[in-house]
């Protein structure tokens, strides 16, 4: 990967400062707009809202929601987490905080090209402008391993907000127990051993959270620019904490757009290209994608559960019978694949480059 250009950095947060014009670089291209100026209108998602608690006592009612949703939309909103939503909005309100800070403050944590190989992540603060997309994301992001601590990288953590890391490592280690309970309910909602997709995500120290903030400024041209083009996640699983007042996520479903509903004090669950694999297509991992709004910034932070690269994910065999062939071929190092084709527009379901064709 070229050399990060630090010094041409420019936040999108201040694109717009001077003559106030979203530069052509920023502009989707005229066959990406398939819902210009009708964005607002989009039908609302049917989200299923699963109980954690109902969910972790085997209320078959909830394991049978649950599987239904991630079979079909691939996505559902958990509440009753144990997380108030008072701690939500502070998780929230440090994230903010960081992204007001002047640009010289946020550059201090920016991504450096050491700061990731093969097998880490690249980690701190930058946006897509760095990877010369063909047309960028009007999004500034951070990404920060939050899990396990060993692998932290502290110094790229901001010291600003001077609560921000241990908000973020309190939420980190309910989240982790959040995903285990999540990867658990999963696995019995298939009928098969609960602790089965541990073998996928959880049971290994090599097993990582990589954090995903996101900052979306607001943007007058709105409908001409994207937050984040469309993608399926390339973990295992995702959750995501989403803004509680302004929306933006938008998920795919049989070809059409929804929005995606603000529920507060829930938090989003969706399926990763990992797990879509591992549960041979029964899961599904959804193309999905951010809208900006004219008035309104929009924060997120993504959560993504990345196997150990060493590890080989395939179709559980369970899951693999005359009637359902295997549908995904068994590898390593999935992100590797997945950041080969991640910068480009069109690579919104990446997991059809690892599918077997019968
Ligand atoms: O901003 C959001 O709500 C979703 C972010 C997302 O999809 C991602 O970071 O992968
Ligand atoms: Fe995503």
């Amino acid at each position: 990967m070229a050399a990060l250009p630090t010094a041409a950095f420019k936040p999108v947060q201040e694109v717009l400062e001077g003559e106030g014009v979203v530069p052509g670089r920023y502009i989707k291209h005229k066959d990406e707009h398939t819902q210009e100026d009708g964005d607002v209108l989009l039908p609302m998602m049917d989200c299923t809202i699963i109980d954690l608690a109902l969910l972790s006592s085997s209320s078959p009612q909830e394991l049978a929601k649950l599987h239904s949703a991630l079979n079909s939309w691939g996505c559902v909103q958990v509440v009753n987490h144990g997380m108030t939503s008072s701690f939500l909005d502070e998780v929230r309100g440090v994230i903010e905080q960081f992204f007001a800070l002047p640009t010289n403050e946020k550059q201090k944590y920016f991504r450096k090209e050491e700061s990731g190989s093969s097998d880490a992540p690249l980690e701190g603060y930058a946006n897509d402008d760095v990877y010369q997309q063909k047309t960028l994301n009007w999004n500034d992001n951070m990404h920060l391993l939050l899990f396990p601590l060993a692998k932290c990288k502290f110094e790229l953590w901001p010291q600003k907000p001077s609560n921000f890391r241990t908000i973020l490592e309190n939420y980190t280690t309910k989240s982790k127990m959040l995903f285990d309970s999540l990867l658990r309910a999963m696995a019995r909602s298939l009928k098969l051993d609960e602790n089965n997709f541990f073998e996928l995500w959880g049971n290994d120290e090599e097993d990582t959270i990589l954090g995903r903030f996101n900052f979306y400024p607001r943007c007058p041209a709105s409908n001409r620019v994207d937050g984040l083009k469309p993608h399926g996640d390339g973990s295992a699983i995702t959750i995501v904490l989403q803004d509680n007042k302004v929306e933006g996520l938008q998920i795919l479903k049989d070809g059409k757009w929804f929005r995606v509903p603000i529920i507060p004090e829930a938090i989003l669950l969706f399926i990763g290209d990992q797990m879509e694999i591992a549960s041979n297509g029964i899961f599904k991992s959804p193309a999905h994608k951010v809208v900006v709004s004219p008035y309104n910034d929009r924060v997120s932070l993504a959560m993504f559960c990345i196997p150990n690269p060493e590890k080989e994910i395939g179709p559980l065999k369970e899951l693999i019978n005359e009637d359902r062939p295997q549908l995904y071929k068994r590898l390593k190092d999935y992100g590797k694949i997945f950041f080969q084709y991640y910068p480009e527009n069109d690579a919104d379901r990446l997991i059809h480059t690892v599918k077997i064709n019968y």
